[in-house]
């Protein structure tokens, strides 16, 4: 039996309640498809975002991961936001998710993923550097404190940026998705964190992407493409509530707990 224990980062989510209001209202009438999900979460937003863009009914559950209620962990004993009840039974990590909801909904919405085997390969390759380069670089960058070291906090900028570079010189080059006029999972994996940049203005002084740059250009075209898409932007919460999540980047206290998260490999946004 799960003993209930309260998570080292449960402090660090004053608003991640399991009262908290889902965003999208509309989803909370009962489905045999369940979302278990808390709204600060980009790893939830890679699947919520699908599941919008393909239009796929399916009940929104907003829960604490960082006091887990039963009802989660009876589905996953690691008790991770996105959980994804399917007939019954439970899915969890969220590209699997994401891939799954493609294959299992072929009459919903787009298909996200392209039809041939090298194209997917190429698509697993781009999903896997943005889980494995773009997402622990975004957070080296953000947890950096100026104060203590300003030059490791140049590095860190020059490596975040290093990295998202690359992914913008591998896109199509009219876009304005990464793969082209249409947006394909690559788009819904990547854009969580792509669309919370502005916390490093926020907090870090901003990214210092240069104007003159045709790599750059076609990053903010994507950006701009990824922001205007109803199934992304309807996922997203407003600032200030981020706001309160991000804080603690801010404070050098709660940063080191959050060094101390982030190496033992749990889960932060
Ligand atoms: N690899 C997982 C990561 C999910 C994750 O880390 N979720 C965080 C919230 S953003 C969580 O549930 N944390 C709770 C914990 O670490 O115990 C995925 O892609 O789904």
């Amino acid at each position: 039996m799960a003993t209930k224990q309260a998570h080292p980062d449960s402090n660090l989510f004053p608003h991640a309640t399991g009262s908290a209001k889902p965003i999208v209202d509309s989803h909370q009438a009962e489905q045999p498809l369940k979302l278990y999900s808390g709204w600060f979460c980009p790893f939830v937003q890679r699947v919520w975002s699908v599941l919008e863009e393909k239009k796929i009914p399916y009940q929104y559950i907003e829960v604490n991961p960082y006091h887990k209620p039963d009802s989660l962990l009876k589905l996953n004993p690691r008790g991770l936001v996105p959980t994804l009840q399917y007939d019954n039974k439970p899915l969890y990590e969220s590209t699997v998710i994401c891939e799954f909801l493609d294959e299992a909904y072929p009459d919903h919405g787009p298909r996200l993923m392209p039809e041939g085997a090298f194209e997917k390969a190429r698509v697993r390759i781009w999903i896997d550097f943005c889980t494995s380069r773009i997402i622990p670089s975004w957070h080296r960058f953000l947890q950096f404190q100026p104060m203590e070291d300003k030059e490791g906090l140049e590095e860190a900028r020059k490596e975040f940026l290093g990295k998202m570079k690359e992914f913008a010189a591998e896109m199509d080059e009219e876009g304005p998705f990464f793969s082209g006029k249409e947006p394909s999972l690559i788009d819904f994996v990547v854009a969580p964190w792509i669309m919370r940049l502005w916390v490093f203005d926020h907090y870090k002084g901003g990214l210092g992407i240069p104007d003159d740059d045709a790599a750059w250009d076609r990053f903010r075209k994507y950006q701009k493409a990824l922001a205007e898409r109803p199934s992304i932007g309807d996922t997203l919460s407003e600032r200030e509530k981020y706001l309160s999540i991000y804080q603690r980047y801010a404070d050098n206290t709660a940063q080191s707990e959050l060094a101390k998260a982030t190496r033992t490999g749990r889960g932060v946004p």
